[in-house]
């Protein structure tokens, strides 16, 4: 029987979505349409009848805005919200700012499929002489963590899971326990990694999953916290597929 339940949504479609870019780390804001789909996300919420204790994001403005908006929608505009890097979208390294499909065209197809997917590949290190290092590393927002030791210049989905998941465990978790409902408005691949540990999916299995953008998701957890319900989509069938296959077709060359 289920005795947790927990939403997630992925930030709806950012500036960089729009133009096929790797962003990770970067601060891409909500393109037009992302905020029209984190106002529908909203809209979905509100017709379920989801009210929400606490909130979660990362501390990038896609997901934050997406958050806002929700709340804005469901009229909950007052709930705490806990912001952590933990939260963010895995960091890109040297491909942040490349199109996706050029680099496919470049790079080929696979090569680009497993920087995007594969778990423990990483892509190549954001190398100090980027244009988007400095942005990334001097901005205030990071001045309570990451360390400096900590501070990643490049993510495989393994390395995203190990900052991601003490967040889960150590502050999700406990406030799930205490009976609080909770809303998280994250990324694609710290989202895929939560997935990944709920529904204990295998290395392989995860490098098939693509989450859309601005469509929230519900888990139901017993009380080991094993779904009961898994990745529960707000949204029509047919809508949800469209959205998963574009998400995966961003890496193909044109
Ligand atoms: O950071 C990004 O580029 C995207 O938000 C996630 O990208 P991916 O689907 O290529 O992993």
């Amino acid at each position: 029987m289920a005795k947790y339940q927990i939403v997630m949504v992925r930030h709806g479609e950012s500036e960089w979505n729009k133009l096929n870019k790797f962003c990770g780390w970067y601060d891409a804001d909500l393109s037009e349409q992302g905020r029209n789909e984190a106002k529908a996300a909203g809209v979905a919420l509100r017709e379920a009848g989801y009210k929400f204790d606490i909130a979660h994001t990362s501390v990038l403005t896609r997901a934050n805005k997406t958050l806002d908006a929700i709340l804005k929608e469901i009229g909950q505009t007052d709930i705490p919200i806990q912001k952590t890097w933990r939260l963010n979208e895995r960091h890109y390294g040297g491909l942040t700012g490349l199109n996706k499909a050029e680099t496919a065209a470049k790079h080929g197809e696979e090569q680009v499929q497993i920087w995007r997917r594969s778990f423990d590949i990483p892509p190549p290190p954001m190398e100090e002489s980027s244009e988007y290092y400095k942005i990334i590393v001097e901005d205030p927002r990071y001045a309570n963590g990451p360390s400096k030791a900590e501070f990643p210049m490049f993510e495989s989905l393994k390395l995203t899971i190990a900052r991601t998941l003490p967040y889960w465990n150590d502050t999700i978790v406990p406030q799930l326990k205490e009976g609080k409902k909770i809303l998280i408005a994250a990324h694609g691949n710290s989202l895929r990694g939560i997935v990944k540990h709920l529904d204990e999916m295998s290395d392989e299995a995860i490098m098939g999953l693509n989450l859309p953008t601005g469509i929230p998701f519900v888990y139901e957890l017993d009380e080991n916290f094993k779904p009961v319900v898994s990745m529960k989509f707000l949204g029509d069938e047919e809508t949800v597929r469209k959205a998963i296959e574009s998400v995966a077709a961003q890496g193909k060359a044109k």
